[in-house]
């Protein structure tokens, strides 16, 4: 699913006006339709509603929305908060239209607002995706007001206040909602973690905007939902046996640190390679050979950390990092690694550390290597931004000038591809924030790798895979009470 900046939104509202044809105003309905629709879903008519109109076309639905929930027997109150003159055409059009239906409060300052005594619903339709300042004055007021009240807010298309496709300010006042209803694709702005706030939980409701505008529109940014993700799988041939799944080496462990190898080799298993072979200090052992003993083990001399690269002539896709420590002879474990390796090679936890202290090690990172950093590591790696929009510039300038690919780890991790473009992934949730889960997104990929997958298919479909492995623990277990081995106990299909 493409992700479209704001003036691509606009030109695509246009083109489907144009070529459907239909008018601006029946498209308006249309979207209203579509918002109601999903609200019937979640509530009944017994919750009153308060819809919050500015004058724009954002408003322009709330009044729409407003006449459609009346219609099906909701009380429906509809306030327009007057901070300008001007209003869209589509906005005093379905003015017009409701006016007899409803009656609709104009608010000019503050005090007009509505005291919110029960908790009944608020649809705040102030600003869309038109915003093109901060709201100030009496909107400001308005929506500080709204988001005191008790009840659930829900936003039309986006939170009033909240840009599409650009980095707020910290002083902005926006919109709380607990739900964001937004047309037909997904902003920009749901994915960055600093605006959790400003999102709720949002959802996608098709308005039956211009497929091929949409087709050919390009965009760095996309989203792997739920069909883009499985569209990725490469089923198993009948007549397949080991040797056509790969050969996996997972580099991993140090002393107390056993656990990480013991997540990632299982992970990798569990996720299809043919082989795998587990690279650990001598004190991980055992803890290897009894823990995963579909594993091969390959012993490194030294007792607690990795000091050495093994014969690499057998594998075909090695991951290195989790729990690997940062000792000299590590580093120097890394470097000669860099230096033979022809195979497709996943980078995480203790290796990209080592890799931010060792820049020139960077240069030396084949074409395509996936490194998988948490926000921190990511800093460590690459240097601080001001704000999640300047670090996923960051990224994409990073993973270009290094020809890598980088699955940046958050609540929507990105990936990154070579060539700047972003995916975002749909799946996972709070549950995985806990110790371990990392290392099993290395195993799965270094798994994938083995198997062939490309390394930007194994980076969008292995941490796709990842995150619905940990929806599927967390309902079994909640979010709380899972642990990392539950996530590859869920994973498959
Ligand atoms: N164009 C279309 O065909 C469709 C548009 N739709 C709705 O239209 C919205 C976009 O509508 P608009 O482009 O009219 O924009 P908005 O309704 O977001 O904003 C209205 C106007 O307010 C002004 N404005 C921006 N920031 C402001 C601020 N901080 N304080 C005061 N005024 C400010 C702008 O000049 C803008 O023209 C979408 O979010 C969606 O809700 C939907 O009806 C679907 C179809
Ligand atoms: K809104």
């Amino acid at each position: 699913m493409k992700i479209l900046n704001v003036k691509q939104i606009r030109e695509l509202d246009a083109a489907t006006i144009q070529n459907e044809p239909i008018s601006s105003l029946n498209l308006m309905e249309r979207a209203s339709q579509a918002f109601v629709k999903w609200y019937e879903g979640r509530f009944d008519t017994t919750k009153s509603i308060s819809v919050f109109c500015g004058k724009g076309n954002n408003g322009g639905d709330g009044l729409a929305i407003s006449r459609i929930l009346s219609g099906k027997g909701y009380h429906v109150r509809v306030f327009v908060i007057e901070y300008t003159k001007d209003a869209s055409e589509d906005f005093q059009q379905n003015l017009v239209k409701i006016e007899n239906l409803i009656q609709v409060k104009s608010v000019y300052e503050i005090n007009a607002m509505p005291e919110f005594v029960d908790d009944h619903v608020i649809i705040d339709a102030l600003l869309g995706s038109g915003l093109s300042r901060p709201a100030e004055g009496l909107l400001a007021e308005v929506i500080k007001k709204i988001n005191d009240a008790p009840g659930p807010i829900i936003s039309v298309d986006i939170a009033s206040g909240l840009y599409v496709d650009k980095s707020n300010e910290k002083a902005d006042t926006i919109i709380e909602p607990d739900h964001t209803v937004t047309f037909q694709l997904p902003k920009l702005a749901f994915m960055m973690p600093q605006n959790a706030a400003f999102t709720g939980d949002w959802h996608v409701v098709d308005i039956g905007l211009n497929e091929k505008y949409i087709a050919d529109a390009s965009t760095p940014y996309h989203f792997t939902d739920q069909s883009s993700g499985e569209a990725l799988v490469k089923f198993r041939e009948k007549f397949s046996h080991k040797g056509t799944f790969g050969h996996a080496l997972i580099m991993a462990g140090s002393y107390g640190k056993i656990g990480a190898a013991v997540l990632s080799s299982r992970a990798c298993a569990h996720s299809g390679a043919g082989l795998l072979t587990v690279h650990v200090p001598e004190c991980g052992y055992e803890i290897l050979q009894i823990s995963l003993p579909e594993a091969m083990i390959s012993v490194d001399q030294n007792r607690n950390y990795i000091a050495s690269v093994p014969e690499l002539d057998s594998f075909s896709a090695i991951g290195i990092g989790p729990g690997i420590g940062q000792e000299a002879l590590t580093v120097r474990v890394l470097d000669e690694l860099l230096s033979k390796i022809k195979v497709p090679l996943i980078i995480d936890a203790d290796a990209l550390n080592i890799l931010s202290k060792h820049p020139d090690l960077l240069e030396k990172l084949p074409a395509k290597t996936i490194v998988s950093p948490h926000p921190k590591e990511f800093q460590r790696l690459a240097g601080e931004s001001a704000n999640e929009y300047d670090r996923l510039e960051l990224a994409r300038n990073f993973a270009q000038k290094h020809n890598v690919i980088i699955c940046l780890k958050g609540a929507y991790t990105a990936v990154i591809l070579s060539d700047g473009d972003v995916h975002f992934n749909s799946t996972g949730n709070a549950g995985m924030a806990t110790g371990g889960s990392g290392d099993v997104l290395t195993g799965i990929l270094t798994s994938l790798l083995a198997q062939k997958y490309t390394p930007e298919n194994a980076a969008i479909f292995g941490v796709f895979q990842h995150g619905l492995a940990g929806d599927k623990a967390a309902k079994k277990k909640t979010k709380t009470a899972m642990i990392a081995s539950d996530i590859i106990d869920n994973l498959g299909w």
